[in-house]
């Protein structure tokens, strides 16, 4: 094997002139909800009442217990108590409801997308059609058509959008996402990154079950939302302007941890388990060696309190455990838990 000749010149000039000169950031931000909104202290009657469950008192008022520790404070659904009387078969998970969950999310996921969208894309300023790249996640069904080819009517894209769709990212969706983003955004210069994640909870809908914790934490934990941002780098005036600056991005797996979270396609829509108990220790014993080892190649000898923090909160236990071994001020997770 011969070695793969040096790039002459004229290629490295052609590389170089394609960099962008500055860190990738976001320009713009928009989310959207379904419009149905339910307080978390009505959240047990709701879904109980929806489910025709009543009955369960025992487990109803356990519910009740699980949905105050959440930290949750309300949560957006798109299904309501009419779809779920239209589609009875939701309510039991070992029911075949594979094909009319993702007959309903494969318009839903790209409609409540494209309203997150049309905010980001309103807010930046610019026409749709100056969109150059776009990557959407969602855990919400898998499609082709998927919900990025769906987006350009919804939004009037151009048809050349260089498109990236990740489907069952599960909660590092959003995160992987912007990782890409950054990673386009400064590798080709004047691209603009529309991101977008959205999902619906249908896929994991089912109603309460004598022994079934994980059904408890599924329903009290996530609602239904998305989320859109513009991405790129060395902003353009007039009106363009630098929100966030996304100065490096990291991913990392905690050791012996593949168990702790699983999700797969069954029957009755997504399967899989979620170690609560686990969770919440995994990443409080691991948090500080992650920031280290984030901070460190950059040179960075930062001070927990010093920072501003936007985590994703995954319930309060994990804030908790967080804020505990980081010995956080009071306030630095507010934020985040407001997101709850
Ligand atoms: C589930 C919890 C709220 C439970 O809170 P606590 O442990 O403080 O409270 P607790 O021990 O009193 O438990 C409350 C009740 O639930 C019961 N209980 C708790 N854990 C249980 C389990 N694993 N199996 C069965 N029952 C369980 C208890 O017996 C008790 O019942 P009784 O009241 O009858 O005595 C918490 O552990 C938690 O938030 N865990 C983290 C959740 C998590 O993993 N989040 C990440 C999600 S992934 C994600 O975030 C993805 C994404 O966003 O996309």
């Amino acid at each position: 094997m011969g070695s793969v000749p040096a790039a002459t010149p004229m290629v490295r000039e052609i590389w170089r002139a394609q960099r962008a000169d500055g860190p990738a950031a976001v320009l713009a931000i928009g989310t959207a909800n379904p419009e149905k909104c339910v307080p978390q202290e009505e959240f047990p009657d709701f879904f109980f009442r929806a489910t025709n469950s009543d009955h369960l008192t025992a487990l109803k008022d356990k519910f009740k217990r699980v949905c105050l520790k959440l930290g949750v404070q309300k949560r957006y659904l798109h299904h309501t108590e009419e779809l779920l009387r239209a589609h009875p078969e939701f309510i039991d998970h070992e029911s075949p409801s594979l094909d009319a969950r993702l007959d309903i999310v494969a318009t839903a996921v790209p409609e409540l997308a494209a309203q997150a969208s049309k905010k980001a894309i309103a807010e930046w300023g610019r026409p749709a059609t100056d969109i150059t790249h776009l990557v959407v996640t969602t855990n919400s069904g898998a499609h082709i058509p998927g919900v990025d080819f769906r987006l350009i009517p919804l939004l009037g894209l151009r048809p050349s959008v260089r498109r990236t769709m990740l489907y069952l990212n599960g909660c590092f969706a959003g995160s992987a996402a912007l990782r890409l983003a950054k990673d386009l955004a400064e590798n080709n210069r004047g691209a603009r990154v529309l991101v977008v994640c959205a999902e619906l909870t249908l896929m994991l809908f089912s109603g309460p079950k004598e022994g079934c914790f994980q059904t408890l934490v599924n329903q009290g934990l996530f609602g239904d939302g998305a989320g859109a941002v513009i991405v790129g780098a060395d902003p353009a005036s007039p009106g363009e302007r630098p929100l966030f600056e996304m100065v490096s991005a990291a991913q990392t797996v905690v050791p012996d941890s593949d168990h702790a979270i699983t999700m797969h396609l069954t029957k009755g829509g997504y399967g899989g388990n979620i170690s609560t108990r686990e969770v919440p220790g995994f990443i409080g014993d691991n948090i500080e060696q992650c920031l280290q080892d984030s901070f460190g190649p950059l040179g960075i000898a930062a001070k927990w309190n010093d920072l501003f923090w936007a985590v994703h909160p995954g319930s309060s236990a994990i804030l908790d455990h967080i804020d505990t071994v980081l010995k956080l001020q009071p306030e630095k997770l507010a934020a985040s838990a407001a997101w709850c």
